[in-house]
Order: structure tokens, then C-alpha cells, then sequence
């Protein structure tokens, strides 16, 4: 018997990411080949974006997806994440010429605490939320905090960009597979601050610390290329990743809602005090996922260099959390 279908609703569905992801999400890359979707798409109430979102909504139809059942426009997020199981924030008010980060942390919190009050009023309960929108940490915890009648668990943040260039980055240092790195570990905020971890990675069991043993790599090409990596394609493509970053939300709620088989991913989720990072904060963590459910790796060892690191993008966002403090 087929499944019975999902809702899944996706904001800033007629941005650049918006359009690398909905065909992949109905083509059951994200949920599953076997699991169909309904789409319900989220755009600003401005007739150039609805417009332009009813032409991505014609290329879906021209697809012919089996998966896709269903589909509709929105520019209300209290009728788009109506009954919604999946939520992807994509869409968010992107920085401008001259602006502060105290005024683009303002703006965005506006669009983030109605989101998350559309979802505590018409949700599903057990809705499973990304926030990719950017300051993403920052969104996330403000979609949580204007949320309090769904689990604080359900709210997530986009770091898996940062992991899968990690992995890609070792990949080509060491000159083995993606597919055989295991055990890599993002922590903190999807920022420059990051930092990606490949302290416990192997590769077929073998120690890719060890294999590189080069801290002044780590420290000194590594971490600033993976989190200077968006500046890097803005730079190159004039606009910022879209391709790659749909892909990593692919990942992430792929992982999430099917497993991971063991495998170490990273995800922006609530902290319940882990490795000394305060309750709430939205940190990027190791973690698997079984079942629906995540579990945040715990026990690893923090050496002096990885806590500096930690402290440092705890405090970026703990920074970012008091701006927005007001608004809440
Ligand atoms: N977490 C991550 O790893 C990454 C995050 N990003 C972020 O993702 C966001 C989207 O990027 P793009 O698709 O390239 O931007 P884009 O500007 O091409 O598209 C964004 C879309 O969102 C819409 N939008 C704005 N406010 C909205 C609201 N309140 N409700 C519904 N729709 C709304 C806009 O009309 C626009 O169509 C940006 O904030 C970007 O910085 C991008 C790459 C990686
Ligand atoms: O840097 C940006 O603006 C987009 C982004 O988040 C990334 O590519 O990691």
C-alpha cells in the first residue's frame, strides 16, 4: 500500500534556492521514493514574487513527479504551514547595501517570530522545522522561542553546508572518497566562526588527523576555507551558494527523517546544556539520526584549541541572541 501523504512547506520558493530544491523534494530525494508530498509554498505578498512563483509551480507540473500530489501558493505563512509535517525557512531578508547586523538581525527576527507563531497555531504537533534563511542559528532560536506549544527539539538550523564542505575539503587533502570519511563534527553557529572538527574522522578506520597531522593546515587553510566558503562564491558567482546549499537541506531532512545508519552528521539544534553550551542555544552539534529523532554525540573530548573555538562561535551567537532578545 503507498504511503499516505506528507505536507511539506517551503519559504522563499521563488528564490535561488527555493528553485534548486522544490524539484528534488518532489522527486523523493528528500523523504523518500516511496513517500508523496504535498507542496505548499510560501512567497512574499509582492505580485513579482507570486508571479515568479507560479511559473516554478508550471515547471513542477511539467515535471509529471508521480511523488508530488498536491501543491499551492502561499503568501500567508497561518494558511502555508497549515497542518505542514516538514518546514523549510528558506526564505529571509537578505543584507543590504549599508546595512547594520543589528538591523538585518531585526528584520529577520520579524519574519522568524511570525513563522514560528504560524507554526505553534497550525502546524502539525510534531512538525520538523530547517531554518536555512541566514543569520540561520539566530532564526532558528527565534522560530523555537515563538513557538512554545511545539517540542523545542523540532526546531533546527541549517550547518550541514558547512559539514559536507568539510568533507570535501579532507577529501581532497588526503586524496580519498567523501564517501569513506566518517565522524566529522561542525560546531556552532553557520558563520566564519564555525569550527569544523575532524579530530574523530576516519577513513576505512584510519585517523584523519593522523593522516594529515598538520595543525597549522587545520588551522590556518582548512577552517578559514570552509568558513569563508560562502564569501569565497559570492565572490566567484556574483550571488551567493544556492545549488550547494539546497543540497545540504536535502541531506539534513533526509537524515533526520530516515537515518543516518549510525553515521555522524551535524546539525543547528537546542542545546540541553551539551559540552557546557547553554540550554537553548541553537549549536551546531554532531549528531545521528534513528527513526525521526536525532542524538547529539556525546563524551567526545574538547582540547584547549577546540574549546577557543567553541568559545568563540558560542559567543558570536550568544551576541546575536541578546540583539534579538528584545524582540521576543
Ligand atoms: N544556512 C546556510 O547554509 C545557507 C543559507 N543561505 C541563506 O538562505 C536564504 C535564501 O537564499 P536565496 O534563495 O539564495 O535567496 P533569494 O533572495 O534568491 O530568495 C529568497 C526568497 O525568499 C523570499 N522571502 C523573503 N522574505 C520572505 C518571507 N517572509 N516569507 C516568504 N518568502 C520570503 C524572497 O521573496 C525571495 O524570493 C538567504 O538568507 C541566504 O543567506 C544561503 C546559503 C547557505
Ligand atoms: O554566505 C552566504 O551569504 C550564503 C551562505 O550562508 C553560505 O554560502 O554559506
Amino acid at each position: 500500500m503507498s504511503k499516505k501523504p506528507v505536507r511539506v512547506a517551503v519559504t522563499g520558493a521563488a528564490g535561488q534556492i527555493g528553485y534548486a530544491i522544490l524539484f528534488r523534494i518532489a522527486s523523493g530525494e528528500m523523504l523518500g521514493k516511496d513517500q508523496p508530498v504535498m507542496l505548499s509554498l510560501l512567497e512574499v505578498p509582492v505580485e513579482k514574487a507570486q508571479q515568479a512563483l507560479q511559473g516554478v509551480m508550471m515547471e513542477l507540473q511539467d515535471c509529471a513527479f508521480p511523488l508530488l500530489v498536491g501543491m499551492q501558493a502561499h503568501s500567508d505563512p497561518m494558511t502555508a504551514f497549515k497542518d505542514v509535517d516538514y518546514a523549510l525557512l528558506i526564505g529571509s531578508r537578505p543584507r543590504g547595501p549599508g546595512m547594520e547586523r543589528a538591523e538585518l538581525l531585526a528584520v529577520n527576527a520579524e519574519i522568524f517570530t511570525a513563522q514560528g507563531k504560524a507554526l505553534n497555531a497550525v502546524a502539525s504537533r510534531d512538525v520538523r522545522v530547517l531554518v536555512v534563511g541566514n543569520p540561520a542559528n539566530t532564526n532558528a532560536y527565534i522560530a523555537m522561542k515563538s513557538a512554545p506549544d511545539l517540542p523545542r527539539k523540532n526546531f533546527t538550523a541549517m550547518l550541514r553546508l558547512d559539514h559536507n564542505r568539510a568533507l570535501s575539503q579532507l577529501a581532497t587533502k588526503t586524496g580519498k572518497a567523501v564517501a569513506d570519511i566518517e565522524k566529522m563534527a561542525v560546531w556552532g553557529n553557520h558563520s566564519p566562526t564555525m569550527y569544523a572538527d575532524y579530530r574523530f574522522a576516519t577513513i576505512n578506520g584510519e585517523s584523519v588527523k593522523d593522516m594529515i597531522n598538520d595543525q597549522d593546515w587545520n588551522a590556518n587553510t582548512f577552517l578559514p576555507t570552509v568558513g569563508k566558503r560562502g564569501a569565497a562564491i559570492i565572490a566567484a558567482r556574483g550571488v551567493s551558494s544556492a545549488a550547494s546549499a539546497a543540497n545540504a537541506a536535502i541531506d539534513h531532512m533526509h537524515d533526520w527523517a530516515l537515518g543516518t545508519n549510525g553515521k555522524w552528521v551535524t546539525m543547528g539544534i537546542p542545546s540541553n546544556g551539551e559540552y557546557g553550551i547553554p540550554k537553548d542555544t541553537m549549536f551546531g552539534f554532531p549528531v545521528t539520526c534513528v527513526n525521526g529523532e536525532y542524538t547529539i554525540v556525546e563524551g567526545l573530548p574538547i582540547d584547549a584549541f577546540s574549546q577557543e573555538c567553541i568559545n568563540k562561535t558560542l559567543k558570536e551567537l550568544q551576541e546575536e541572541q541578546a540583539g534579538v532578545a528584545h524582540l521576543l
